[in-house]
């Protein structure tokens, strides 16, 4: 396995996936909710980044709130086209969410491509539009229950990541998001170890493509039944640098403590 830098930091980040939960009404009062409790706890959000990915439809009132109160959140979309304009009903463009100031977008997340039918190029695709437009994408990988009885845990990710980074030849800002599909919404999270495991796996993949500099730098999430009560065991592995976090991620009090990790157990 390529050997990367341990002496870069990376900035953990505890992202919330809404997926299709909370109205722009809903949205308003949560942000504001979890910046105070936040901000109340003396949340130090340049030590551990804190993002939120509500639907399509409340993007525009998030980030009215967030700037004209000045939160140090960030947010993005959960899914992108990866075309630039023209006849694509339903599809939302990374040049839409740009404009709104979105800072990252969720791309290849597995209920995309289970529902939807998504491949791998589209994801590549959508990983490019991204790029393009300045934003960063959170690329979703991971494996399901079959996939790890048949090959283990780290082919199917590997496979994917390295599918999606087919149009990326450079330093790229990217965050890459290892979602075990057995773990997500099942109250049953991977072990750390299993975690770890794969994320040392796609580090060396980011290492192969873009290179140590950029693979050193690049954060890559664990997701899948993350909780207050597991999080801090997911932060303490080497090579995982931050949660996507489904369902834990709409309760205020529940995602602030996943947040605030280090504090709540010494780290
Ligand atoms: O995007 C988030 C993941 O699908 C994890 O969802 P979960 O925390 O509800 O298991």
């Amino acid at each position: 396995m390529a050997a990367v830098s341990s002496s870069v930091r990376r900035t953990p980040l505890i992202a919330g996936n809404w997926k299709m939960n909370l109205d722009h009404l809903q949205a308003i009062a949560f942000v504001q909710k979890l910046a105070w409790s936040l901000k109340d706890a003396g949340h130090d959000f340049t030590a551990v980044e804190v993002s939120v990915f509500p639907p399509f439809t409340d993007l525009r009132s998030v980030q009215t709130l967030v700037s004209a109160d000045k939160l140090p959140l960030a947010f993005g979309g959960q899914d992108v086209s990866e075309h630039e304009s023209g006849a694509y009903t339903g599809e939302i463009s990374a040049t839409f969410l740009a404009q709104l100031e979105c800072r990252y977008v969720i791309i290849g997340h597995s209920e995309r491509r289970t529902l939807h039918g998504e491949t791998d190029e589209q994801v590549a695709g959508k990983v490019a539009a991204a790029l393009a437009h300045n934003l960063s994408p959170i690329i979703c990988v991971g494996e399901t229950a079959e996939d790890l009885e048949v090959h283990g845990a780290s082919a199917v990710p590997v496979a994917q990541l390295r599918a999606a980074l087919a149009n990326v030849t450079s330093a790229a800002d990217i965050v890459v998001a290892y979602e075990p599909v057995w773990a997500i919404g099942s109250g049953q999270a991977a072990t750390p170890e299993q975690a770890e495991q794969v994320a040392a796996a796609l580090r060396a993949v980011l290492v192969e493509v873009l290179g140590e500099d950029v693979a050193a730098k690049t954060r890559i999430l664990y997701g899948g039944s993350v909780k207050s009560s597991n999080i801090a065991s997911f932060m303490r592995e080497p090579n995982v640098d931050g949660a996507l976090v489904g369902g834990a991620s709409l309760d205020v009090a529940e995602f602030a403590s996943i947040v605030r990790y280090q504090k709540h157990v010494g780290l």
